[in-house]
């Protein structure tokens, strides 16, 4: 028996998502003293994939004909349900975005097997196996049990965190029985959107919240972001607002974000808005009012005018990088 990860092919790369995945994986594999086992699909190089050994894979499945280069959902769903097969996985771990929501309930119909995404934590028990996930865009926290044979998760990027835990990783080919078409459908044209950082995987945020006063003040925190070579995000209020597009809110309704280093200026610091960066391993807080409530959960705190101190701090941050170039 064991715990099937599926890991996302990103054109030949792996994200942190996926690392995040095996490490969540291996958390719950501790406690019930079973294996690792990944599958990843497509043309993928192993001197990458051995990346996942460092987060506690020990075994991972690759079914690397070019012909799956493209995905197609039916086909893919036949692949994972003929590993979780192969493995005896009791557990199947699947990223929560779009290739998670696609393949997951497939497979969950076909395996009759209990299905959960959103997944917020580690499992509080496994009889019966039962956990934390994000109902209602998450206005709410549900707990749920699964009373089935095999459970599917998608637990959500950044909720748990990427945990070192180094084995040694066996990748051993796996060749699939597909018999039916690849796809339906063809694929005649691609265009990749010029999308620069990606909020998620970025190392460094420099988010605002009301405080900034209009969507034309956030250049000022574009501009701390591009010396920083950082992501830029907000508050819900902000992207509410229009002043930031929604896919920068962060927070309990928003994304879950893991930075090194997360900036929040002229950000309250609500429970909802925190819930989203709790995982940040500092935080810096900028703020007029030495009462608001982002200074308790902040390692650094800044009290005073960001119009003030974001371009000093801008100024200063250029000169200390020029002069380490
Ligand atoms: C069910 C529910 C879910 C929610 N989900 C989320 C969520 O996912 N994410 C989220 O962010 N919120 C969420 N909220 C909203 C949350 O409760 C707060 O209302 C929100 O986070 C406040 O945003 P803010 O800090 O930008 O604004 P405010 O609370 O208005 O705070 C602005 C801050 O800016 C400071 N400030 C003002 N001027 C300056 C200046 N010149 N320099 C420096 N500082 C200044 C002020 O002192 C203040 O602390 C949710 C609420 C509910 C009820």
């Amino acid at each position: 028996m064991s715990i099937l990860v599926y890991i996302r092919n990103v054109g030949g790369q792996l994200k942190k998502q996926s690392l995040e995945l095996t490490a969540y994986a291996k958390a719950m594999a501790d406690t019930l003293n079973l294996e690792v086992t990944g599958l990843v699909i497509g043309t993928i190089a192993d001197d990458e994939l051995k990346k996942l050994g460092n987060y506690g894979m020990s075994r991972l499945l690759k079914a690397d004909d070019e012909k799956y280069n493209q995905r197609v959902n039916r086909v893919y769903t036949r692949i994972v349900e003929q590993a979780v097969n192969e493995v005896d996985a009791k557990y199947i771990l699947f990223p929560d975005n779009a290739q998670g929501k696609a393949i997951a309930p497939r497979l969950s119909v076909r395996l009759k097997a209990g299905f959960i995404p959103q997944v917020l934590d580690l499992p509080s028990s496994y009889e019966p196996f039962t956990v934390k996930k994000r109902a209602f865009t998450g206005k709410a926290i549900a707990t749920v049990t699964a009373h089935t044979e095999r459970v599917i998760l998608t637990p959500m990027l950044n909720s748990f965190g990427l945990r070192e835990n180094a084995r040694d990783l066996e990748i051993q080919s796996f060749e699939p029985h597909i018999e039916e078409p690849n796809s339906r459908l063809e694929l005649v044209g691609k265009q990749l959107s010029e999308e620069g950082l990606q909020l998620a995987d970025a190392d460094i945020v420099v988010s605002g919240g009301r405080g900034m006063r209009s969507s034309e003040n956030f250049a000022l925190l574009e501009e701390l972001a591009a010396t920083l070579g950082a992501a830029t995000a907000c508050s819900r209020p902000v992207a509410d607002d229009g002043w930031r597009p929604a896919d920068e809110h962060v927070g309990q309704t928003g994304k879950i974000i893991a930075p090194n280093i997360y900036f929040a200026i002229g950000i309250s610091g609500a429970i909802q808005h925190v819930a989203g960066v709790s995982g940040a391993k500092c935080i810096v807080g900028i703020n007029s009012d030495p009462e608001a409530p982002i200074f308790e959960v902040a390692d650094y705190g800044m009290v005073g005018d960001a119009f003030q101190i974001i371009p000093e701090l801008n100024a200063l941050f250029k000169k200390h990088i020029h002069e380490n170039k």
